[in-house]
């Protein structure tokens, strides 16, 4: 189990290190454009998955929208702070 900051954290090293296999890596260099179609394909997942779905399945679906939402972020040099200071 980790958190959002954990996550943030792993994967900005996956950006430093650009490790072999890191799905991440591959993920930031395929660019905003693909980025951003997999942050709506999530959280459409989501939504498909509240209204049809059980909570653990709509969870798992948020965990991964999170996800490629942190890729955006580190692809955009968006930090935590730059984000929870507008919470
Ligand atoms: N939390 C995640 C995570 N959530 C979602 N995903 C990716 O999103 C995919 C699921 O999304 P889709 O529904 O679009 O599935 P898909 O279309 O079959 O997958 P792709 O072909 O797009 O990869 C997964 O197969 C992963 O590729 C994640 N990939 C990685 N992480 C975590 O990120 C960390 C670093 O991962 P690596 O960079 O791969 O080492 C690790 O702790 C991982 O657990």
């Amino acid at each position: 189990m980790k958190t959002f900051d954990q996550l943030f954290a792993e994967l900005a090293e996956r950006q430093r290190l650009r490790p072999d296999g890191s799905g991440t890596v591959a993920a930031l260099d395929a660019g905003v454009h693909a980025q951003g179609k997999k942050v709506v394909e999530e959280a459409a997942e989501v939504w498909l998955a509240a209204e049809h779905e059980s909570a653990e399945r709509t969870a798992e679906e948020i965990s991964q929208l999170l996800y490629r939402v942190q890729v955006i972020m580190l692809g955009k040099g968006i930090g935590l702070d730059d984000v929870y200071r507008h919470l």
